[in-house]
């Protein structure tokens, strides 16, 4: 299980999340909405360790992550999709998951060594390739591809390296018409595995709809709603929240 307690950040004198206390279970997708500047990124960027908390703590399975910073947390099972520093724009679709699948499996970097001697890697690297319905581009170098299969490479070295924990911020945004659906049909694949936990901040109020067993509310950094998706959208402090902040969300709500 992921906790955070009492989670908190100040710029200068803004404090942008504010003492945040919420546990998110394995099997459960929980959406994070809020309007504009209301802290949703900034507490991801806390629990990824992206930046570094004023106040409070992130607990995973147990183990204190708050002093680690954020490739340690990877290693610990934290997995935030499009922030990922590993991936090679000049080597291939397939080198690239082939590597983090490598590193995975502790079997190191080396892959002119290891690949001709570990046929299992090789086929689990595949596996994740159809799975992001890249398969056919394979052998495409990764700075190559159209930006929303960027986004699904991403998301398949994501996968390789087997987090506990998903986290998507706005997974659909500069996405075409048809790249929406695929990057959503793989966070639904995800979701079908009780193990995983998925935190998605998303501002489409029809996907949280969807993809979410709960949703957190946050407004001002303060964590204002939890609850029963209905039932947190239908609630006066939802409503409240989003009036006035953009006609969009509004309607949406
Ligand atoms: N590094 C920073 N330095 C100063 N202020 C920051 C920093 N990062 C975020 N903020 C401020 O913290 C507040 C929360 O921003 P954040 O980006 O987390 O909101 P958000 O809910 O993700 O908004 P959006 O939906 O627009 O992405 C904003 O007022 C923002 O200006």
């Amino acid at each position: 299980m992921l906790e955070t307690s009492g989670l908190t950040v100040r710029f200068g004198g803004h404090v942008a999340v504010n003492a945040v206390s919420c546990a998110f279970r394995p099997g459960t997708l929980t959406a994070i909405v809020g309007p504009n500047g209301a802290g949703k990124t900034t507490y991801f960027n806390l629990i990824s360790g992206q930046i570094k908390a004023t106040a409070g703590r992130v607990v995973l399975n147990g183990q204190d992550l708050t002093a680690l910073g954020a490739p340690q947390r990877t290693r610990a099972g934290l997995g935030r999709a499009f922030q990922l520093t590993n991936l090679f724009p000049q080597l291939t679709v397939l080198e690239n998951v082939r590597l983090a699948v490598q590193a995975k499996a502790g079997a190191g970097l080396d892959f002119f060594r290891i690949w001709s001697d570990r046929r299992d890697l090789l086929q689990k690297a595949e596996a994740i390739l159809e799975t992001v319905a890249l398969a056919d581009k394979r052998d495409a170098s990764a700075a190559s591809l159209p930006h929303g299969d960027q986004r699904k490479l991403e998301v398949g070295i994501l996968m390789a390296l087997e987090p506990q924990v998903f986290m998507f911020d706005e997974p659909t945004a500069g996405m075409s018409v048809d790249e929406v659906p695929v990057i959503l049909n793989l966070i639904r694949q995800l979701k079908q595995d009780p193990s995983k936990t998925i935190l998605l901040v998303e501002h489409k109020m029809d996907v949280v709809r969807e993809l979410s067993d709960r949703i957190i509310v946050l407004h001002n950094g303060e964590l204002v709603a939890d609850g029963e998706p209905e039932a947190v959208i239908a609630s006066p402090v939802v409503q409240q929240a989003y009036l006035g902040v953009n006609p969009e969300e509004t309607e949406a709500v």
